[in-house]
Parts: C-alpha cells; sequence; structure tokens
C-alpha cells in the first residue's frame, strides 16, 4: 500500500469529512426538534439536514469510488510484482514449489488484498466515527454515554478476543486454498494417466479433502464472525433499551431534553455503523495480513541476477577454441544430497555433432541445466569462447543457444508466436523456411488462419510439438544447439527429417543432444557416455564399442528399442 499513501490520505480525508456530515445529522435534527417546540420557521434547520444529507452522499460517492480504484491498483501492483518474480526466478527455485499453489497465490491471494486495501482508512474512519459519536452523546448527557460506554466496552472487549482466531482460520483457509490448487493442477495435468488408471474417485477424494480443509477453515471463520456480529449488534441495541429506560426516566426528572433524547438515541442507533465497519476491517485486514504474508514468501524466491557475477572482464580464449569449456564441474539440487554431476570436464567445439547417452538419472539434463544456466555450478567452472559464464549475463549466455526440450511444451499464443519465441524479429522468409525444414508447411497452410492460427498444449501430437520447438530452435542459426531428444515423440519419416536438420546444422554450428535414438548416437561425430553424474567414457561409437561395457550395453537397448536402424558407420546414415 506504501506507493499509494497520498490517495490513502484523500481517502481518509474523505471518510472524516463524510462522518462529519453523519456526526452532525442527529444534533441538526435536534435542532429541528427544538424549533417544532419553539414554534419556530423549520426552513432553516431543515435545509441544513437535507444539505448534510447529500454533502455526505456525495463525499461517501466519492470516496467510495477512491477506494475502490486504490483496491484495484494495489491487487494489479502485487500481481504484477509476483509474475515478474516468477518468470526471473532461478528455475530451481520454482520447480522446488508446486506450480498450482504459485498461481493460486496470484489469483486469489490478491483478492483478499482488495478486501485489506481499504480496510486501514476504514478502520481510521470509523475508529474517527465512534469516537466521534461518543463525545457527542458525551455533550448531550454525560450519564447516558456512561451506559453506552460500558455496552461498547463490553462488545470490544470481546470482538479483541474473538479476532485473533478469525485471522487464523483465514489464513489456514487459504493456505488449503494454495495446497488444493497445487494438487488440482497435477491432477489435471496428468489427466489421461488418471483415467486410464480409474483412479478419478480416488483422486478426486484426495484433492476434494483439500478444499474440505478449506471450506472447514473457512466455516470456522465465518462461525467466528457471526458470533462477534450478533455480540455487537445485541449488545448495541441492549445499550439503546437501557438508555431509553434511563433517558426516560431522566426526561421525566427534567435532567434531559425529549429532543436531547432523541438526538442520544438516533447516535446509539449510529453506533451501529462505526462497529460494523471496525468489525469488517478487522476481519479484513487481517485476513490481508494473512495473503500478504504469503505473498511476502513470493518475495523471497531468489531471482536470477541481472548484471554478471565478475566484476572484471576476462579476455576471451582464442576464437578457434571450444565454444564451451566444462572445468571440473560439480553441481546438485540439493546441498545435502549427493550432486547430480561430478567433476565433468568436457569441451564443445565450435562446430559438430556431440550425443550424451547414459542410463536415466546419469545427469544428461542437469548436463544441460548447466549449459544454460539453470543451475549454478557448486564447483568447477563453465566456459564460453574460454571466458567464464560469470563474466556474462544469464541473457548474454542463453542468446548463443538454441534449446528444444524433451517435452517441447507449446507457448501460449499462435503458430507464429512459437516460432518467433525465441527470435521475434525474425522475418516471415525465415519462419517459412524454418517450417519447411521440419516439413510443418502444409499442416500449416491447411489451418484455417495459417501460421496465426493460436495453439494450445493440446492441440498438436507429441511428434507435431517437436517439430515446432525444433522448427524454433533453427530459426535464427544458432551457434549452439541444445537437443533434449524425445524417446518416441517422432516418426521414422520425421525424424530422418530433423535429423537431416540436425546433421546439417552440425557442419557450421555446434550440436549437443541427449540421444534416446541409436541413429542420433551414430550420427554423432563424438559420444560422451554418462553415469552416475560422472562423464564415464567419450569418443566415437567405434571406439566406444571396443572400449566401453555400459555403452555396448545402451547401444544393444536401442536397438532392442526398436529404432529400426542397423548399426552403420554413420556416413551411410543420411537421408529418409
Ligand atoms: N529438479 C530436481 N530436483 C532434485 N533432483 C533432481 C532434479 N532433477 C534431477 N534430479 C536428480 O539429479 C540426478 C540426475 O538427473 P538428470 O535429470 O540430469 O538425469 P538424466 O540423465 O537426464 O535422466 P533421464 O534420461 O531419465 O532424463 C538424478 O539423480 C535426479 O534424481
Amino acid at each position: 500500500m506504501a506507493p499509494h499513501r497520498r490517495t490513502m490520505v484523500l481517502g481518509l480525508v474523505l471518510g472524516l469529512l463524510a462522518n462529519a456530515a453523519g456526526l452532525a445529522t442527529p444534533l441538526v435534527t435536534k435542532w429541528v426538534l427544538d424549533t417544532l417546540e419553539d414554534r419556530e420557521p423549520m426552513s432553516e434547520p431543515l435545509s441544513a439536514l437535507i444539505l448534510l444529507v447529500f454533502l455526505g452522499a456525495g463525499i461517501s460517492l466519492w470516496q467510495w469510488r477512491l477506494l475502490g480504484t486504490l483496491a484495484e491498483r494495489i491487487v494489479l501492483d502485487a500481481r504484477t510484482s509476483m509474475i515478474s518474480r516468477y518468470l526471473r526466478a532461478r528455475v530451481g527455485e520454482l520447480q522446488r514449489r508446486s506450480s498450482g499453489e504459485l498461481v493460486t497465490r496470484v489469483t486469489s491471494d490478491t483478492g483478499l488484498l482488495h478486501e485489506a486495501s481499504g480496510s486501514i482508512v476504514g478502520l481510521i474512519n470509523s475508529g474517527v466515527a465512534l469516537a466521534g459519536t461518543l463525545l457527542l452523546m458525551g455533550v448531550l448527557d454525560v450519564v447516558l454515554l456512561a451506559c453506552t460506554a460500558g455496552a461498547v466496552l463490553v462488545v470490544g472487549a470481546v470482538m479483541a478476543a474473538l479476532m485473533p482466531s478469525i485471522a487464523k482460520a483465514q489464513a489456514s483457509a487459504q493456505e488449503s486454498v494454495g495446497q488444493l490448487g497445487g494438487s488440482l493442477e497435477a491432477a489435471l495435468r496428468a489427466i489421461r494417466t488418471v483415467k486410464a488408471s480409474r483412479a478419478e474417485d480416488r483422486l478426486g477424494a484426495s484433492v476434494t479433502a483439500d478444499a474440505r480443509d478449506a471450506a472447514a477453515h473457512s466455516v470456522r471463520a465465518a462461525r467466528i464472525t457471526a458470533s462477534v456480529w450478533t455480540i455487537a449488534w445485541t449488545g448495541i441495541q441492549l445499550s439503546v433499551i437501557v438508555v431509553l429506560g434511563i433517558g426516560a426516566w431522566r426526561a421525566q426528572l427534567g435532567l434531559l431534553e425529549v429532543s436531547g433524547l432523541i438526538a442520544f438515541l438516533l447516535y446509539a442507533f449510529q453506533l451501529l455503523g462505526p462497529i460494523t465497519e471496525l468489525t469488517q476491517n478487522v476481519t479484513a485486514l487481517q485476513a490481508g495480513i494473512a495473503a500478504a504474508g504469503r505473498i511476502r514468501e513470493i518475495e523471497a524466491i531468489e531471482v536470477e541476477p541481472a548484471a554478471p557475477l565478475l566484476a572484471a572482464d576476462p579476455a576471451p580464449g582464442p576464437p578457434d577454441g571450444p565454444v564451451l569449456r566444462l572445468r571440473g564441474i560439480t553441481a546438485g539440487y540439493d546441498p545435502d544430497a549427493l550432486p547430480a554431476v561430478a567433476g565433468i570436464d568436457l569441451d564443445i567445439p565450435r562446430r559438430g555433432h556431440i550425443a550424451l547417452v547414459g542410463p536415466s538419472g546419469a545427469g544428461k539434463t542437469t548436463l544441460f541445466s548447466l549449459l544454460l544456466r539453470f543451475l549454478e555450478p557448486s564447483e568447477g567452472e563453465l566456459l564460453l569462447d574460454g571466458r567464464p559464464y560469470r563474466a556474462y549475463t544469464h541473457e548474454e549466455v542463453r542468446s548463443r543457444f538454441a534449446y528444444v526440450e524433451q517435452e517441447a511444451p507449446v507457448v501460449p499464443g499462435t503458430i507464429r508466436d512459437n516460432l518467433l519465441f525465441t527470435h521475434p524479429e525474425a522475418t516471415d522468409e525465415e519462419l517459412h523456411a524454418a517450417l519447411a525444414a521440419v516439413r510443418l508447411s502444409a499442416k500449416v497452410a491447411a489451418l484455417p488462419d495459417g501460421v496465426d492460427t493460436r495453439v494450445g498444449p493440446t492441440d498438436l501430437s507429441g511428434g507435431q510439438r517437436q517439430r515446432l520447438a525444433v522448427a524454433r530452435a533453427l530459426l535464427r542459426e544458432p551457434e549452439v544447439l541444445l537437443l533434449d531428444e524425445a524417446t518416441a515423440q517422432v516418426d521414422g519419416l520425421l525424424e530422418a527429417t530433423v535429423q537431416e536438420t540436425v546433421r546439417r546444422r552440425g557442419e557450421t554450428g555446434a550440436v549437443v543432444t541427449i540421444a534416446h535414438r541409436l541413429s542420433t548416437v551414430l550420427d554423432a561425430d563424438r559420444i560422451v557416455v554418462m553415469d552416475e553424474g560422472r562423464v564415464r567414457a567419450a569418443g566415437t561409437h567405434a571406439e566406444l564399442m571396443s572400449s566401453d561395457e555400459l555403452y555396448r550395453g545402451l547401444v544393444e537397448s536401442l536397438r532392442i528399442a526398436g529404432d529400426g536402424v542397423v548399426d552403420r558407420p554413420s556416413s551411410e546414415l543420411v537421408g529418409p
């Protein structure tokens, strides 16, 4: 709220003015009654009364609109800052959390800020209104004020005692809503497996358990809120009856004018306003504070630094040296667990195709994450053009790569958006050339809006998604193409297409593939065998076949996996 201090102060002033108009009304009513008693002309007090009503309404309207707009701005600020933090966060920080839960914080928690944003102004307003009402009641009759103040104190004490439990219940409810978002998102993502496993009911029960939890906490908050309100209302109504009794008795004794008693009763009824407002604002503020706490946690997510970590600018290595060098790289996801890769030494030359092979969990994807700087090594150094990664910004490093993920997710938007995602400035010609390279031109041309057709994550087959991703990666001839090969996404014909494109890329630039296909392995200039986080062996297919047992085993299993490619020298493996 801090950046909006001025608007809040204006809102507060308007609230105080509206209060003043409200507080004056019973006194002017007394003036009307007094003129009636004295048989004087009533036009003046009546006009003042009507003026007060309109003035109060006008000011309230202004304040309402002002605070309503402010609330939306605060929500927008919080959302904008969270969204930008998510997108700038370190990949590991995001992967540690459930994405559904992260989404809930942006969509749902910020809604609570909306309610809470006006509550500070509301609290001050209603506090002042309460004090003002009590003060003016004191001016009218001190004895009656004492009775009313007693009732207000009791109501206040009960409210103060119950409020913290409302806040606690609300925080727990939000927590459960976050978990619900997380589990629902995971369930929907795995919907095919869920259905194939006939697990709709089982999973439904576990997801609804979070919803039930949220409901249970909210019901608790609602029940306490209901008690608080009932106590407040009843307390005030009882005090009005007491005031009426004592006031009538004091009027009989001539200690109080009847008009004064009526004005006093009007104030007593008016007390309900500030007390209700106080209750609502305290509740909203507490929910808002709980939400703000959860939003604050997002600020603790570490973001990628925008500047290079190394202040000095070391000279680049020789222009014909390897484009990338990994020197004694050790890295892991959890400082307490064993590293995912350890002591990796690897040179990636400027040209040629390197295939990474190894059993599952060997650290191949981790190596890609290190190259793309999704993960920082705990030991060792990565060098780009002979200069340490730390001398570059993350953006500078990534600008040298094109990356095709195994999942090849579609980015939100049209096919054009997907193709231009890495290089938005590419021309239409380049775009169509990239589509042609992966043989998607005809498929795209048949779509209703061609390249401007919107695509969702489910509109394309796995193979088509991967072709689109490869086309994107090839759009501007990257220096280093990183291709995390999907196991079974693409058919034979397409595989040959992609392979041929990759082979051509390897003639002018560097290509590193995580190879799941025998054909890719055979096609590579150099094969790096990884096992248990280490580089176990490296060389050509022929060298490794004769020297490395694990490699022989891997090749055997790839052949059995039905790759359809016989074990031949790579030079024979060109074209479909
Ligand atoms: N996000 C993560 N958080 C924690 N540990 C991880 C994470 N990603 C990978 N690991 C661990 O790091 C090790 C290397 O995993 P990595 O994904 O690099 O292997 P891989 O060779 O790519 O395997 P696959 O061929 O199955 O994809 C594994 O032990 C894995 O459990």
